[in-house]
């Protein structure tokens, strides 16, 4: 049923994307792709035209997280699903499409009002990929990275990412104490422990978002995008630590527009073939100091 193969692109909105274009280019290594605004930022971890689509706006805002599938085929058969649980589709027009650097689209909301989109066939930039700390991104079978989201309904969010669109639970952890009903709920859909992560909030927008996940290949390179983030003054959400599910060091860089940015490496593979959800009790085995934080828009009080 899993027809949904990784993450595939992000899309956002921001008021500052010089200072969008200091933390992923300058800081964390992205590097520039291409894409038909010419007002837009396009990054490149691959060899996809653009993993990362960052506009200029008046707001900051997530425009769409796009999910992958294998070809146009499962495409349609995620579509009749997602309109059979009685959610309203929409085709994306040829620009849109063509922004995205994709063949296909489909778009709709989820329980949360999440933009979410599904596409097939990524457009291939075939040109040398020149990152900022020499380092290679892990993708390919394990998709972009993964995304947080926030929400005010989760059971309803989280039913739907399992039971609409085929994401596997991939384990929990409580929020507020071993009582807690509460519970950060995380998805798997291929290799990579999670690609999805629904975190309960006091509400959902904007900017809709807690944070986008990008790995890399060596502990090396975490170290030296640390250094630029801290040279360059961008606000550390968290520092540097090992968390318990998927084992991945990371550290968490505020982006412009209120939410973060994790950037890992040794991230575990799951074999889904002997895999059962746990409960884990600490998000990490060390460091992850979080006091440092400035707090997430969508966990503070509505203005
Ligand atoms: C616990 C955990 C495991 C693996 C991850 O990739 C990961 O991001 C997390 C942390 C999830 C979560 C978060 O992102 C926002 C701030 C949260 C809610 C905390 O305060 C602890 C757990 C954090
Ligand atoms: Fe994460």
């Amino acid at each position: 049923m899993t027809q949904i193969r990784g993450l595939g692109y992000l899309e956002v909105q921001t008021t500052d994307i010089d200072r969008w274009r200091e933390l992923t280019v300058g800081a964390l290594g992205f590097a520039v792709g291409s894409g038909p605004d010419p007002d837009a930022l396009y990054l490149r971890m691959d060899e996809r035209r653009a993993r990362l689509i960052v506009v200029p706006g008046d707001h900051d805002h997530v425009r769409a997280i796009g999910w992958e599938v294998r070809d146009q085929f499962a495409l349609a058969a995620v579509g009749r699903a997602v309109e059979a649980s009685g959610v309203a589709v929409k085709e994306l027009s040829r620009d849109e499409c063509d922004d995205r650097g994709v063949e296909e689209a489909i778009a709709f909301q989820d329980p949360s009002g999440t933009p979410v989109e599904v596409f097939f066939a990524p457009i291939l930039d075939h040109s040398p990929l020149i990152t900022g700390q020499a380092q290679q991104f892990v993708t390919g079978g394990q998709g972009m990275g993964h995304v947080v989201l926030p929400t005010t309904c989760p059971d309803e969010t989280v039913a739907f990412y399992c039971e609409v669109l085929g994401f596997k639970p991939r384990g929990a952890m409580r929020l507020g104490g071993p009582k807690s009903p509460r519970r950060v709920r995380f998805m798997g859909v291929n290799q990579r422990h999670h690609s999805l992560a629904i975190a309960p909030a006091p509400h959902g927008e904007p900017p809709g978002l807690v944070h986008l996940m990008v790995e890399v290949d060596t502990l090396d390179a975490v170290g030296r995008a640390l250094d630029n983030v801290n040279r360059a003054g961008f606000s550390l959400s968290s520092t540097l630590g090992r968390h318990t599910n998927d084992k991945m060091v990371s550290f968490y860089v505020r982006a412009p527009g209120g939410w973060d940015i994790e950037y890992g490496c040794e991230g575990m593979l799951v074999d889904e073939a002997s895999y059962t959800a746990e409960e884990i009790t600490a998000d990490s085995y060390w460091g992850h100091d979080w006091s440092g934080s400035e707090p997430l828009a969508a966990f503070l009080p509505r203005t």
